[in-house]
């Protein structure tokens, strides 16, 4: 046999390291003011992050905030800034198959920058996943259900344009729990706004509220059962302490929930040795990736906390990686919020997200299960050609 025809055996010893790291920043509106105790937010900004790989695989990651820096320490300058500078020479060179040892050296390098680590890891899962023909929640350990209830968050700062929007909800068949964002008003205004809801809702529609942390332990006292006789279900971190939400907890038939002071796997820990939430709203950024955000669900479990799937209000790409790490929780007693892409007008996808019943579908197919629609990306990119053209209409 000619020996110069016999075919090469594949190099099992090379394997795929990460090229290049790319980072954008996109400027999207929202279908409206969106009113948090802690900010009004006119429009969205997503980071979004490429992980191109020596095999010609390219993954994407995103990193979003809630009003800037007005939720947490990191803006989406701020990583991309950190993953220019700071994450993409740690990675370059390195195996891009092996995720979780990957995650680790940076881990080593770069401290705290949970919300970058997630856009990050998130680009190397969805790269792995597309490489190995899996989606990214069987990269997780299997998802368990394909579907995920989904709530809505009515923030427009109006009582009657939020039940006009929450009846419109229930009648698209999108979402039936509603989740109320509360204290920047007086605590006697706020109590009349939950029940004017509820009261127009009734069966149809579940109510919760969601402080952002604007209460002092005694108002909280004071408003958390006039909040249950209102009929709200659960209330969403009324205070900023973890002393004085454990505190809180159970001493009225509503559920308490830790937001802001649940930030990884270390923090769900204490919180369930103190016993101080009944449940735990596990975001992938703020637990630092979706690896920490299952490590976080284990500790709920172990500790008899029911668990929530919350939003960073993240475009389709955040929201999509929550998916598939919610879609392998053993327990999602309160569903959840990834409505993100829906708050903002303009679609980034090829394909968008499908919401229909009052779920959303986790994507099946490799990776995220999802492309990006490159024109409208090249369109959004901030400094990007919208700049320089505009539409008719003036829509942009
Ligand atoms: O939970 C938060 O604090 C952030 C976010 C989630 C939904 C929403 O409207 O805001
Ligand atoms: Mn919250």
């Amino acid at each position: 046999m000619n020996q110069s025809f016999a075919p090469l055996a594949p190099r099992t010893d090379i394997r795929p390291v990460v090229s290049r790291v790319e980072t954008v920043i996109l400027d999207l509106p929202t279908i409206r003011p969106h009113k948090l105790s802690v900010a009004t937010m006119n429009g969205q900004v997503l980071m979004l992050v490429r992980v191109h790989c020596s095999d010609g695989i390219v993954g994407i990651g995103e990193g979003t905030t809630i009003g800037g820096l007005a939720y947490g320490g990191e803006s989406p300058e701020s990583m991309k800034t950190n993953i220019d500078s700071w994450f993409a020479p740690v990675m370059i060179g390195q195996d891009a198959t092996q995720v979780q040892a990957l995650m680790a050296r940076i881990g080593r390098m770069v401290r705290e920058n949970r919300f970058a680590k997630s856009a990050v890891e998130t680009a190397l899962l969805d790269a792995q996943g597309k490489r190995v023909g899996l989606p990214v929640s069987e990269l997780l350990g299997g998802r368990r259900r394909d579907r995920l209830p989904v709530a809505w968050t009515l923030a427009s700062g109006d009582t009657a344009r939020d039940i006009a929007e929450a009846e419109r909800m229930l009648d698209l068949r999108r979402h039936r729990v509603f989740k109320l964002k509360i204290g920047a008003r007086p605590i006697r205004d706020d109590i009349a706004h939950v029940a004017a809801i509820k009261a127009a809702l009734g069966d149809r529609g579940a109510v919760r509220v969601d402080l952002n942390m604007a209460w002092s332990e005694g108002e909280a006292a004071f408003g958390i059962p006039a909040l249950a006789d209102a009929g709200c279900e659960l209330v969403e971190q009324p205070v900023a302490q973890t002393a004085a939400l454990r505190r809180l907890v159970r001493r009225w038939p509503v559920a308490l929930m830790a937001d802001e002071s649940l930030t990884g796997p270390e923090s769900a820990f204490e919180i369930a040795r103190l016993q101080g939430a009944d449940v735990f709203a596990v975001k992938l950024e703020q637990s630092g990736g979706a690896f920490n955000a299952l490590r976080v669900a284990a500790i709920a479990d172990a500790a008899g906390i029911g668990l929530y799937g919350g939003t960073m209000l993240e475009g389709a790409v955040g929201t999509v990686v929550s998916a598939h790490a919610f879609a392998c929780f053993a327990n999602l007693q309160w569903g959840t919020e990834l409505f993100g892409p829906l708050l903002l007008t303009e679609e980034i996808l090829a394909e968008p997200l499908d919401y229909s019943e009052f779920e959303l579908t986790v994507p099946a197919g490799p990776g995220l299960g999802v492309a990006l629609d490159e024109d409208r990306l090249a369109f959004f990119a901030r400094d990007g050609i919208r700049k320089t053209i505009s539409l008719p209409g003036g829509r942009v």
